[in-house]
């Protein structure tokens, strides 16, 4: 059980944070209710058993349905409240308690509304003449937080920075910068997601470097990376920008081509191809593609669809290499057909 928990927690950050704050919260604040109610102060002690139970609350939906966002912000908002709650019926003491709750808004939600929550509280405890009694208390605590507020909001500026740098780093390619199998996984549901349902057809190319391993060997692999970074380069110059480009793996590439049907894909396969033809060289060496492409047919698996296409790269490679074929069956019964290049026309038709 300990196992699944952590296994869980380390998966999902935010929701580590929820059940952090939940936890800390719960064994943080409960003594001091039970020392209120003790020393006779009823009133903050059940406000204090009331945020437990807010958080407590907060943590526990969070754990049970995964959605972290709608409890991290009820959580904000319940601490925000309760500190207001607390610095009005506790005076000075009450207060600061501010502190921990304006570093808790700013790694509970983002930045923009941690801010917008983090002044209200701010400004609503500042008018209170029973939390601050004098003018000099008040612009003091207004320094403080603010002071503390903008920490925390250029920590949480940060964070958020460094996290969309990791997860843009975790499904793409350090070499040539494309897409790695790990992202195109998602990017193939959403683009299949898409097409079935405005009927706008879809294409998927795989191509794969000719003799590559005769680059290495006769030039070295630093040469082969280069000229794996000119071929990206050129697919880039060459697609449009809502077109995805993978690396599939070694010298092979994918590009998902919303739009493409047929027609299209054979006419960007060739442009493709004849580009790095004619531009791309190792040491005066030019290099060549062989490509196997598919129109994706309604009902199909991306596994199946991929399939066909890299079926087609392989049949690319078996007719001499530097030649494009489509696979362009349209479905169940229809016979195995084919087109290719250089200078064929569809085979099979
Ligand atoms: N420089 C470099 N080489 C790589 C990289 N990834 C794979 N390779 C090399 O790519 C070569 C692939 O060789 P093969 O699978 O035999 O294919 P090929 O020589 O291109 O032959 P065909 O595909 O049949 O035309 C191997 O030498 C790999 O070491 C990389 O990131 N950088």
């Amino acid at each position: 059980m300990w196992t699944r928990l952590w296994t869980r927690l380390k998966g999902d950050f935010h929701l580590a944070i929820v059940v952090m704050f939940g936890t800390i919260t719960v064994l943080g604040i409960t003594p001091f209710a039970f020392f209120r109610f003790m020393v006779g102060q009823r009133a903050i002690g059940i406000l204090d058993m009331l945020i437990v139970s807010g958080i407590a609350a907060g943590s526990v939906y969070a754990w049970r349905t995964g959605r972290t966002v709608g409890a991290a912000n009820f959580m904000s908002v319940t601490y925000s409240i309760g500190c207001i709650a607390v610095a009005h019926l506790a005076g000075l003491p009450g207060v600061l308690w501010v502190y921990p709750v304006l570093v808790a808004n700013f790694l509970l939600v983002g930045r923009w509304p941690a801010l917008l929550i983090s002044t209200l509280a701010v400004a609503a405890i500042t008018a209170s003449d029973a939390a601050l009694a004098s003018n000099l208390q008040k612009v003091m605590f207004v320094t403080t937080s603010v002071v503390m507020s903008l920490f925390s909001f250029v920590f949480a500026s940060r964070a958020e920075l460094q996290r969309s740098q990791l997860e843009a780093i975790a499904v793409q390619d350090p070499l040539t910068g494309a897409i790695n199998r790990r992202g195109m996984q998602a990017e193939l549901e959403i683009a299949i997601a898409s097409s079935i349902r405005s009927g706008i057809p879809l294409g998927f190319l795989i191509f794969d470097l000719d003799r590559f391993k005769q680059v290495n060997d006769s030039f070295g692999h630093e040469a082969g990376d280069d000229v794996l970074v000119q071929v990206a380069e050129l697919v880039r110059r060459s697609t449009r920008v809502n077109d995805r480009f993978f690396r599939l793996g070694g010298e092979e590439f994918g590009l998902l081509l919303p739009g493409a049907n047929t027609g299209a894909l054979w006419s960007i396969a060739e442009k493709l191809r004849m580009a790095v033809d004619g531009e791309v060289q190792c040491r005066g060496r030019g290099i060549t593609i062989s490509i196997g492409a598919a129109p994706f047919r309604p009902g199909e698996s991306a596994t199946d669809w991929l399939a066909r296409a890299d079926a087609a790269m392989y049949r690319a490679k078996r007719s001499g290499r530097n030649c494009t074929v489509i696979d362009v069956r349209t479905g169940d019964g229809d016979p195995e057909r084919a087109a290719s290049s250089p200078g064929a026309g569809f085979a099979g038709d």
